[in-house]
Formats: structure tokens, sequence, C-alpha cells
């Protein structure tokens, strides 16, 4: 396989998704780049979990190209190279969040001969998701937030190549969510992991390297927040989205209103 560091983690041509006899995303074509942070925003319901589901491989109806770190979505070699958290946190109530990772730890590193490994790859993750000093609280004792977090420390227990993320700051406070995205950034950066993170806030984007933007199960536009702010004459990105739904409607887009003061940055 050449060129395989160089290839984008993703790449979509033509994607297509059916659901209950609806075009739900619709010939899709994007890329996301390796080891960079790529947001996928949109409102509600514009089909970002089921392209993020397409991108796991547990989607059906998936028609098009849609090729994940080299191979056909849904190809069982990717499983354990993706992390995937959905918006329903997957954990134990009646376990404690160290016993939540043990158990998972022990499903993807069976086997006595791996206990050290287990051991320092759970103390890891509950570090990275900062619930260390909640390790021994049952998970059904947590905050919503908290438990999304347990969550996503599962997901990081493969060190996984590809993470995605359906909207894994819903609920969090200002704090949290800081702190969430500074992770992002660190395993984007250090680890060189490649983050794919849904969000219907679109103060989010300006977090991201890159941008999808979708709306009505299409691709808006795609490129750097910078790139689509400029290329918009707009001062946030979502002035720039809601310059382009106006755009793709064929209409002059509605004269600038002023943001207000608390979502200024
Ligand atoms: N079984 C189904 N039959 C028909 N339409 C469906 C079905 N499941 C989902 N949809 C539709 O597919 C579209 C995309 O759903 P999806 O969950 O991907 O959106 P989303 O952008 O992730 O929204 P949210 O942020 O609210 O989760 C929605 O309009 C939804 O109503």
């Amino acid at each position: 396989m050449m060129n395989y560091g160089r290839d984008p983690a993703v790449h979509a041509r033509d994607l297509t998704v059916v659901r209950g006899g609806r075009t739900v995303l619709d010939a899709l074509a994007f890329d996301v780049p390796r080891g960079r942070i790529t947001g996928l925003l949109g409102p509600s319901g514009c089909g970002k979990s089921t392209l993020m589901r397409a991108v796991v491989g547990t989607q059906a109806k998936v028609t098009g190209t849609l090729d994940v770190l080299g191979r056909p979505a849904g190809d069982p070699r990717l499983r354990p190279r993706i992390g995937y958290v959905t918006q329903d946190p997957s954990v134990y109530d009646d376990l404690t969040v160290r016993q939540n990772l043990d158990y998972f730890a022990a499903v993807l590193h069976p086997g006595r001969a791996a206990r050290a490994r287990r051991r320092e790859t759970v103390a890891r993750v509950i570090e990275d998701v900062d619930l260390t000093a909640r390790a021994d609280a049952l998970a059904g004792n947590l905050s919503g937030g908290q438990r999304s977090r347990v969550s996503l420390a599962v997901a990081l227990l493969g060190a996984p190549d590809l993470l995605v993320l359906d909207e894994p700051t819903v609920g969090l406070d200002p704090v949290l969510r800081r702190d969430l995205w500074h992770l992002f950034h660190t395993l984007a950066t250090d680890r060189g992991t490649t983050l794919l993170v849904s969000s219907h806030v679109m103060d989010e984007a300006e977090r991201c390297h890159r941008l999808l933007l979708m709306r009505e199960g299409r691709i808006l536009a795609d490129g750097a927040p910078d790139t689509l702010r400029d290329r918009t004459g707009s001062a946030t990105v979502e002035a720039a989205f809601l310059h382009l739904v106006d755009e793709a409607r064929g209409a002059a887009p509605a004269p600038a209103v002023p943001a207000p003061e608390e979502s200024a940055r």
C-alpha cells in the first residue's frame, strides 16, 4: 500500500445512505485528513450521526465509495483502529469508573499476560478524561458529563487511529468543554490521532482544524474555519454557515445580524 500515511483517514465519494425510504445522505464527497480534528457541523437531523455510523461501519444501506484508514468502511480489520462514542454513554451503572474500564480493557486485551498492560492503559485513559478523582465512584452516581467521559475513556483504551465522537460536549459546562477540546488537540498533535467530532454548536467549529458543514443530508462547505469565514466575508463560522445556506438557496444573503455579546469570542 503506497503513500499509506498520506491517504486521508476517510475518503468519501458519492456516499449515499437511505433510511426508511428516505435519502438521508445524498451523494457526499469529502475527505478527512489524518492527525487533525475535523468538525462535522450542522443542525439537528441533517445527518451527522448517520455519516458517523457509516464511517464506523454500523450503518445499513450505504452506497458509493467510503474508505476508512485505507480500507472499505466496515472492514473487520478496522474495528480495533476506530474509537466511536455515541450520544448514549455505554457504561455499566453498577460498576465503578475503573471497573468499567477494567472490563472493556479485558475484552480488548484478554489474558493474564496482558494484566500489567491493562492496568497501565486504564490508568492512562482515566487520567486523559480527567476522572482520576472519581475513579472509584459508581458510574450510576456520576453526572451526565462525567458518564460521557467514561464512554470516551473506553474509546481511548485501544489507542485508536481514528476517533469518531458524536456530540461529545453536549450538556457539559464551559470548563469541561474547554478541557475536552484541549484533550482532543493533545490527541491529534501528540499522538497523531484523527478526530471526527460532530456538534450542532457552531462556536465549537472554531476549535477544529477543518470543518464539514452539513445541511439536509448534503455537505454545504468543507474547509478550515478561517477559509470559510474569509470566503463568505463573515466574522464567525455561524455567520458563514448562514451565508452558505442562503447562497445554496440562491437567495441574496440576509443582512448580517450582530452577534449577541455573550457569543462573541
Ligand atoms: N429509520 C429512519 N427512517 C427515516 N428517516 C430516518 C430514520 N432514521 C433517521 N432518519 C432521518 O435521518 C436524518 C438524519 O438523522 P441523523 O440522526 O443522522 O441526524 P443528526 O444530524 O445526527 O441529528 P441529531 O444531531 O439530532 O442527532 C433525520 O432527518 C432523521 O429524521
